[in-house]
């Protein structure tokens, strides 16, 4: 049977501390009880902003003074097939009113969820667990242990996702500084990809595999790992990862890198086209350093990933 398809608006409103607002649908709805983020359909004439600015005023007295685009994504219900578009919303006047939730609860991203939730939103909690900033190892030119300094100075600074590319690294080594970056980074609650090498990821134990994008296009069907993301230069890449419902993908190069003097850039302008509209969140990769957060969420980036920029700053 074929659905309508509908467009909702929701909302994750963010606190400074890093919660994020739920709230559980009342008795008189579809799914009543379950926990949703804020917002509701998007009426004819109306983007999916101006409805989820108009919902957030109707239903919970706030008026959104800033909102970033964020996630896209569709899910075929029995009653609707929808298609959600996720905003964060940084800044509000107001303080809540709610007038159709049951219950209201600022939630850490990091805990566990409220039940039952919405089942189009596991992957949108899933999104909201995973880093802004991606730090990605060279051992292989800094040295190993240089590497693990600046490792521990970031993850003092708070860095918690880090990407082990050694691919210069003998076997023995690669496998040891591997091992070595799991424990530290977990140590601190961190996550640990490894690039392009899924039997060592499995060997150690990682929190999952990065694809590179060769890799990623060879491939039908997601790895199984719980983090699984991917290199992507352009837009064909960016919707593969999405049917493999990776975690994320990093999009590259933004800014122009000493790694790679000369390369053709893409820009904020360039980053913000191709990463509209995705299902899974996008870091932003190229020439980066931590100052540049702001700048890269506003063009719609989850965060940020880096090699020099994130260990020459601590993170
Ligand atoms: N608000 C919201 N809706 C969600 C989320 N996740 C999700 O699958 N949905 C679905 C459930 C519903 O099918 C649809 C939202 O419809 P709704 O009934 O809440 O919309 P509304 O507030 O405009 O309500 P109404 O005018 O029809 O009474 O989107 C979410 O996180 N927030």
């Amino acid at each position: 049977m074929t659905r309508k398809l509908v467009d909702v608006a929701a909302g994750v409103l963010l606190r400074p501390d890093g919660r994020y607002l739920l709230g559980q649908r009342g008795p008189d709805t579809v799914y009543a009880g379950y926990w949703e983020f804020p917002g509701g359909k998007v009426e004819p004439g109306e983007t999916p902003s101006q409805a989820l600015c108009r919902e957030l005023d109707e239903e919970l007295g706030i008026r959104v003074t800033r909102l970033r685009p964020w996630l896209r994504r569709e899910h075929l219900y029995e009653h609707a097939h929808v298609r959600l578009h996720f905003f964060e919303v940084c800044a509000w006047e107001g303080s809540l009113d709610d007038k159709v939730h049951s219950a209201l609860d600022w939630v850490e991203p990091a805990a566990a969820t409220r039940e039952p939730m919405l089942p189009a939103n596991g992957p949108i909690l899933k999104a909201l667990r995973l880093p802004r900033t991606m730090g990605i190892t060279e051992a292989t030119r800094m040295g190993v242990d240089a590497q693990l300094e600046a490792l521990d100075r970031a993850l003092d600074a708070g860095l918690r996702l880090v990407q082990v590319r050694e691919a210069g690294l003998a076997a023995d080594a690669r496998i040891r500084f591997a091992r070595e970056v799991l424990a530290r980074t977990r140590d601190r609650g961190g996550l640990v990809v490894i690039n392009d090498d899924i039997e060592l990821a499995q060997m150690i134990g990682a929190d999952g595999v990065h694809l590179p994008a060769r890799r990623l296009m060879a491939l039908s069907q997601r790895p199984a790992f719980e983090w699984v993301g991917a290199s992507c230069h352009d837009r064909a890449e960016l919707e593969h990862a999405a049917a493999l419902m990776l975690d994320y993908a990093l999009l590259s190069p933004v800014l122009a890198t000493d790694s790679h003097p000369g390369e053709p850039t893409l820009g904020w302008g360039d980053f913000r086209a191709l990463s509209e509209g995705l299902p899974m969140p996008v870091l932003a990769l190229g020439g980066l350093k931590p100052d540049d957060m702001e700048t890269a969420r506003d063009a719609g980036a989850h965060g940020i990933a880096g090699i020099r920029g994130i260990w020459a700053a601590g993170a």
